[in-house]
């Protein structure tokens, strides 16, 4: 096995639970993180106690607060910024880049300055065109804790797949492949908003009937708006798709379904999303989204709900309302059913 320098952007628990596959694979990992205190602490105690406590870190990894010679001694960069920072850690990094070197997001979200991917934030750069987006089902914590675990890897670049499987596959961790980056990459960001909305349904004590009718209409509705974009409806079935709906919207692990379970609970926005301590991207999500729908008249009437129960103090009913009268009529979109006259 050909022994590769690695560079992960992020001290959090994402970042740091990729690192650490990486470096118990026999890569050579630098973590890039801003706050020296926790640089410290993993080279002295090999722990992370802030955001991935309980799991020991491969000696190995080495956390770092210099992002110039991180990027620079590095072949591949794995950028787990929470989207909000993205943008502004990407700009520091492109004078460091060379043609050769591959970015990989593993951030599911939106830029909130304008309507893109973060994908789209590592396209601009103009030395390297060598991307990847990892997405799937991955709570940081359960694959820090040694769980079986799969993930896919997006890029129209064989070699970036390649390499993305060559540095993180291990007895706990497959890696798919995907040539479908806008469908992967837009699946990660949009099940965040139905793990809060799941969230919600949990605190109110919903039944499976319920959980199940949710979580289905939300696939629906986030193929309908990523095939809008130029996604492929199929990839909504895999690990990227249903894989990662199914793990955020049925887990305490995650912070989304952790602010609707606040908010059904209730806790209003603000609290909620303080509460959780670490990013819970699908509020900017929800914003982005639902905003892009309008201009585009897609029907995406759980997000619509969502977004008027937290921004506009609307009551729960109009979101079940939302759900329950809603206009779409057929169960299964894309079909080859041919009265199937969509919305
Ligand atoms: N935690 C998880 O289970 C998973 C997270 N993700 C995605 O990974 C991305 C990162 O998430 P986590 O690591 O979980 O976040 P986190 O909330 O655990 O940590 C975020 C890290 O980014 C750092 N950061 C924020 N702004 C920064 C800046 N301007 N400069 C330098 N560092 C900055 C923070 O200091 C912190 O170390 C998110 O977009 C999330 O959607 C994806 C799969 C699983
Ligand atoms: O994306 C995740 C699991 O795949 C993590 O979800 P949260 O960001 O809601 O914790």
């Amino acid at each position: 096995m050909m022994k590769h320098s690695v560079c992960v952007l992020g001290g959090g628990s994402f970042g740091t639970a990729l690192a650490n596959i990486m470096a118990n694979n026999g890569h050579q990992v630098s973590q890039w993180m801003r706050n020296e205190e926790q640089v410290e602490e993993i080279n002295l105690t090999g722990l992370n106690s802030r955001y991935l406590p309980n799991a020991p870190l491969h000696r190995e990894l080495l956390a770092t607060s210099n992002l110039e010679q991180a990027i620079r001694e590095s072949d591949t960069v794995f950028v787990s910024i929470p989207s909000k920072s993205f943008e502004q850690v990407v700009q520091r990094i492109e004078p460091l880049l060379t043609a050769d070197k591959i970015l990989i997001s593993t951030t599911k979200g939106f830029n909130p300055n304008r309507f893109e991917l973060m994908s789209d934030v590592l396209r601009r750069n103009p030395i390297t065109q060598k991307i990847g987006v990892l997405s799937g089902p991955n709570l940081a914590k359960e694959i820090a804790a040694g769980q079986m675990t799969g993930s896919v890897i997006a890029s129209a670049d064989d070699l970036v797949r390649q390499r993305v499987i060559e540095l993180l596959k291990s007895p706990t961790f497959r890696v798919y492949e995907n040539r479908d980056c806008k469908g992967v990459e837009l699946a990660g960001a949009l099940k965040n908003i139905y793990a809060i909305v799941c969230g919600l349904a949990k605190a109110m004590n919903v039944g499976e009937n319920t959980m199940s009718m949710i979580m289905t209409r939300s696939l629906a509705e986030m193929s309908r708006f990523a095939v809008h974009f130029g996604a492929n409806p199929m990839t909504f079935l895999g690990l990227a798709g249903m894989g990662d709906l199914i793990a955020t919207c049925t887990s305490p692990l995650s912070r989304n379904y952790r602010v609707g379970f606040a908010i059904g609970s209730g806790e209003n926005l603000e609290e909620a999303v303080g509460g959780i301590g670490e990013v819970a991207e699908g509020v900017n999500t929800l914003k982005m989204v639902v905003e892009e729908a309008h201009k585009h008249g897609l029907y995406m009437p759980l997000a619509e709900g969502l977004s008027k129960l937290l921004f506009e103090n609307a009551k729960l009913e109009s979101l079940i309302g939302s759900m329950m009268t809603g206009e779409q009529k057929w169960d299964v979109e894309f079909a080859t059913n041919e009265e199937s006259d969509n919305v």
